[in-house]
């Protein structure tokens, strides 16, 4: 379909959804519609089947989580054309259509910032007329957690410190590639995976220059999460989501502007209360790491070693297409991990991790200014506050092994005395902020420390 096409679409809808349970495949059906005709696109879930045929009651509650997955999960879609109309399928309750109308203005807000493209902050979605039947009450919070696993440093964290509290979690990723089945296989856990397949016209569009840009992918991990715990009769969702991925990147025309929007606390809030009304589940999701902040994640998984071989948080490493094996050692989030981990484990331990030492390139130097807010600001990526990599600086210059490292130098000379003291007075080891961590989890993460 040409470009000039797409951009005439002035509705997004939501045709169809299925799922198969005899092999655990769900169809979600989306339309791009405009004066010219229209575009559709199919995305297949996959979630792993139990070993029992799951109950009637239990695919009730299925079918309510996969009713807010498929809408959830169009965005991919949507942002082909953002048109001015996004059009639900079904009626929903007001905070399953909150969640709905997050997602789609605070959670495209990166891609509408580098697009230009104001319109998509202030979408409302337009919801049939109706009454939602009040979902079964659902609850399995006694039961084993489902923990899910990115690759990272986080996941590691959040998978040993319930292992270690005695809760017997249950990995689980979508699409894990080799870097994720090498975490699972280190842990000696048996996970559980899904497969998404993005349907291969969107590629299409993107290679002819449609519309494209950053989607809050957390948001539909998390829900596939949810739809494979249900299925398998499992306790909650548990996340490894920082204290740090709430705070905004940037604000632009009035709206904040947050690359980890659906990994931060209010995403969650919206999640869970959707979950509640909507699919009457009540304790579904969380996150266990909510209160603390990057550094201090950094500081925990140094005191774990089993995973130094294979963990890896870099994103070029999880693309679709022409992924890097691991660490790139040239983005954002490689050196702000890099300079999170350093403060706590010794050079050769980290330098093995990564496959060499970025504080020895010079190279490396203007990526960093940006990380310590002394040039731009912080990049569209997954990494900590100015506040956190200005504390692990400090950390570092008073360390024999980092204090003539080159690139250690050339940034505590760059540095402000400001923000020496601000660093000096930091709480970035103090957990804290608002988090949704119930009473029975919280002492999984004293079980680390
Ligand atoms: C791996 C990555 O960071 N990808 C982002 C990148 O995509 P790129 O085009 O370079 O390659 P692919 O990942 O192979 O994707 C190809 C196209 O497919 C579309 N697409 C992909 C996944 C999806 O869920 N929906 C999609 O529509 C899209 O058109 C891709 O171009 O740049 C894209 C554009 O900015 C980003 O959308 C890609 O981000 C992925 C969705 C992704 O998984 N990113 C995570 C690693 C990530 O950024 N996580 C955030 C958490 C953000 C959140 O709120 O959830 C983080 O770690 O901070
Ligand atoms: N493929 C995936 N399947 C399931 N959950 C995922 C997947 N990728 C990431 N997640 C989860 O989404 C959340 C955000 O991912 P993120 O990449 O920030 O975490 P991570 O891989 O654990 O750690 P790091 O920040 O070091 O990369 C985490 O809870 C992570 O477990």
């Amino acid at each position: 379909m040409p470009n000039e096409q797409l951009r005439r679409m002035d509705a997004f809808t939501f045709p169809s959804h299925s799922i198969d349970l005899a092999t655990g495949e769900a169809l979600f059906d989306y339309a791009l519609t405009g004066p010219r005709g229209e575009q559709r696109f199919t995305e297949v879930i996959t979630l792993p089947l139990p070993a029992e045929p799951p109950s009637d009651e239990t695919v009730a509650t299925l079918d309510r989580v996969l009713e807010l997955l498929h809408v959830v999960a169009g965005v991919s879609y949507y942002k082909a054309a953002a048109p001015h109309r996004l059009v639900l399928p079904t009626p929903l309750g007001a905070a399953a259509v909150e969640l709905v109308t997050a997602v789609y203005t605070r959670g495209l807000a990166e891609y509408a910032y580098r697009n230009q493209l104001p319109h998509v902050l202030e979408l409302r979605p337009e919801v049939p007329a109706g009454e939602v039947t009040p979902p079964r009450a659902y609850d399995d919070s006694d039961r084993r957690p489902l923990s899910a696993v990115g690759g990272g440093k986080d996941s590691i964290v959040s998978l040993e410190a319930l292992r270690r509290a005695g809760f017997d979690p249950v990995p689980f990723s979508v699409n894990p590639n080799h870097v994720i089945v090498a975490v699972n296989h280190a842990s000696d856990l048996t996970p559980l995976a899904a497969r998404r397949r993005i349907d291969p016209v969107l590629f299409d569009l993107n290679a002819a220059g449609a519309l494209n840009g950053h989607i809050p992918v957390t948001a539909i991990n998390s829900l596939i999460a949810v739809a494979t715990a249900v299925l398998h009769g499992l306790g909650p969702v548990v996340m490894s989501n920082e204290r740090s991925a709430s705070d905004p990147n940037l604000v632009w025309n009035g709206h904040e502007i947050n690359h980890q929007w659906s990994k931060g606390v209010e995403a969650e809030g919206l999640l869970r209360a959707a979950l509640a009304e909507h699919a009457g589940l009540t304790e579904p999701y969380f996150s266990l790491l909510r209160s603390l902040s990057e550094l201090h994640i950094a500081r925990l998984f140094a005191e774990i070693e089993r995973y130094d071989d294979v963990v890896t948080s870099c994103n070029a490493a999880f693309k679709l297409r022409d992924a890097s094996e691991r660490w790139c050692r040239n983005c954002p989030k490689c050196r702000f991990v890099f300079l999170a981990m350093a403060p706590f484990m010794p050079r050769e331990r980290i330098t093995h991790i990564f496959g060499g030492d970025l504080l020895a390139d010079e190279a490396q130097i203007p990526g960093y200014r940006e990380l310590l807010g002394v040039d731009g600001h912080k990049p569209f990526e997954c990494v900590g506050e100015v506040e956190e990599s200005v504390v692990a600086l400090s950390l570092l210059a008073q360390q024999e092994q980092w204090r003539a490292a080159p690139v250690v130098r050339a940034l505590v000379d760059a540095l402000p005395d400001t923000a020496w003291s601000a660093a000096a007075t930091s709480d970035v080891f103090t957990p804290g902020g608002p988090n949704f961590v119930p009473t029975t989890y919280a002492k999984a993460l004293t079980a680390l420390t």
